[in-house]
């Protein structure tokens, strides 16, 4: 994968979105408003606009038991398991398989009226982080995904408006090992999760609609995904 076209912007993403995600909301600068909260599950965002249309950056940070964030990421990057948990979702497309990292995707999700439908393609890139803060510590594990051109797919060609996007998906394992010695059970795994997303609509649509949208879609989402992961996860053994 390091002599792929994308490698040089795929290493420089990851490194910036890795190191925005693990500031926490105090360092990210000013501005964030903490819009939704459920049980463990913070969502915050910055109202920020760019030639009049909505890209509210948004930061999640949400703590979930018995599951691991290489089990979190492993779900969030495979395409076979999108359909199940990403309800916006119409067409998913791999257009590339650069390596067993990263991926190639076009999507289309449903059209939320009264905005016309999107598209978006983006590379996507899963990866594991040494663990820099506690050394003998589980792995740190992320997904980015950004947008990125194909010749083959231009922008806003067919019925869609194309959306740009760039997604950071980082999540620490914590292991509290079990006093009497018994082998480790789920009981005993947790996983903090900081889901960071920008995503600039393309084509103009009502900023009331728009903030409306990602205040529903987001919440929905983060906790269906986890939800689903911890569905898949649980009769299965620990993947660390
Ligand atoms: O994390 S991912 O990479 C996961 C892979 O699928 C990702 C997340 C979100 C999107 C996305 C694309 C379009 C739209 C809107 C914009 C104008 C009209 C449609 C939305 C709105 C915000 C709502 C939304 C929020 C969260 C989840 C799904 N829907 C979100 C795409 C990919």
């Amino acid at each position: 994968a390091s002599q792929h076209r994308l490698w040089p912007e795929i290493e420089k993403t990851v490194k910036q979105q890795v190191a925005m995600a693990r500031m926490g909301i105090g360092e990210c600068g000013s501005g964030w408003q903490l819009f939704a909260e459920d049980g463990e599950m913070k969502m915050y965002r910055r109202e920020e606009e760019i030639d009049g249309m909505v890209v509210d950056p948004l930061k999640a940070v949400h703590v979930v038991k018995g599951i691991t964030g290489h089990e979190v990421c492993h779900h969030f990057f495979s395409p076979q398991y999108r359909y199940d948990w990403e309800t916006t979702l119409e067409q998913m497309t791999v257009l590339e398989t650069i390596s067993d990292d990263t991926l190639l995707f076009l999507q289309t999700h449903k059209r939320i009226w009264p905005a016309s439908q999107r598209d978006v393609v983006f590379w996507s890139h899963i990866r594991k982080l040494p663990n820099d803060q506690d050394r003998d510590g589980p792995d740190i594990w992320t997904v980015v995904n950004n947008s990125t051109g194909h010749p083959d797919h231009p922008a806003n060609v067919g019925k869609c408006v194309r959306i740009f996007l760039t997604v950071c998906l980082l999540c620490q394992t914590r292991v509290n090992p079990p006093k009497d010695g018994t082998p480790l059970s789920r009981e005993n795994v947790s996983c903090k999760i900081t889901y960071c997303s920008v995503v600039n609509p393309g084509g103009w649509a009502p900023a009331s609609v728009l903030r409306a949208v990602y205040k529903r879609e987001y919440p929905k989402f983060l906790k269906r995904f986890t939800a689903y992961v911890t569905n898949q996860t649980k009769n299965k053994p620990i993947m660390f």
